[in-house]
């Protein structure tokens, strides 16, 4: 029989669940404060450091080699250089929730979340549970149009339906998954899963790409579930937004 450890059981293992910086958050817009000295984000991406999909039991992740800083996050609110290590995604059962991050309580069928760690530790690994250690660009994604840049991932659904598959998927490049405009808010937070670490500059677009209606459906194929066990569908994966506890939300945009 299923036993889902849902976000609200997550406490009783990682106590830090309560702590001061926790992430997801509603995102007010009428309460961010404008920041102009927050530069514009630069993105580098290198489509060759591409390694593979995954289905890792609680999402679908792509993976990058991050031995170089080929594929890399700088400026922003961020100081040094962050390397891509992985993108991933959050969704709901259906188009009204899924997102992780909400705008003035405004749900959106998905967010992408694109991680990124600081290179001045030396592996994701070191710097996953550091303060100033990983920045996740997060994109919201709206129903629209149909998205082809996401349907090269979406093709790769049906060879890693469940829980620990993964196939090699090469020479894609993040940054067609990225809105035209790089507005963005940004916060310190933490994963949003556990360990639940307090170790993330979250920077949260304000502009969504689009996807459509049967791309969402596709994600709903995936399974938590292991090959051979009894199919669960892989939806709801996103935790609720989380307590402020009195952190600002800057907006690098007026
Ligand atoms: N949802 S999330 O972006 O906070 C996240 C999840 C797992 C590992 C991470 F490094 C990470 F950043
Ligand atoms: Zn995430």
């Amino acid at each position: 029989m299923l036993i889902h450890t849902g976000p609200q059981k997550w406490v009783e293992n990682f106590p830090i669940a309560d702590g001061v910086r926790q992430s997801p958050i509603d995102i007010v817009p009428g309460q961010a404060s404008y920041d102009a000295g927050l530069k514009p984000l630069t993105l580098k991406y290198d489509p060759s450091t591409c390694l593979d999909i995954l289905n890792n039991g609680h999402s679908v992740q792509v993976t990058f080699a991050d031995d170089t800083d080929s594929s890399s996050l700088t400026d922003g609110p961020i100081s040094g250089l962050y390397r891509l290590k992985q993108f991933h995604f959050h969704w709901g059962a259906s188009d009204s929730k899924g997102s992780e991050h909400t705008v003035a309580g405004t749900k959106y069928p998905a967010e992408l979340h694109l991680v990124h760690w600081n290179t001045k530790y030396t592996s994701f690994s070191e710097a996953a549970s550091k303060p100033d250690g990983l920045a996740v660009v997060g994109v919201f994604l709206k129903i629209g149009g149909e998205n082809p840049n996401l349907q090269k991932l979406l093709d790769a659904f049906d060879t890693i339906k469940s829980k620990g598959k993964q196939t090699s998927f090469e020479n894609f490049d993040p940054s067609t998954l990225l809105p035209g405009c790089l507005d963005y808010w940004t916060y310190d937070g933490s994963l949003t899963t556990p360990p639940l670490y307090e170790s993330v500059t979250w920077i949260v677009c304000k502009e969504p790409i689009s996807t459509s209606s049967a791309q969402m459906a596709k994600f709903r194929t995936l399974l938590f579930s292991a090959d051979g066990a009894a199919q669960d569908c892989m939806v709801d994966n996103y935790r609720p937004p989380q307590p402020l506890k009195g952190r600002t939300v800057r907006a690098s945009f007026k």
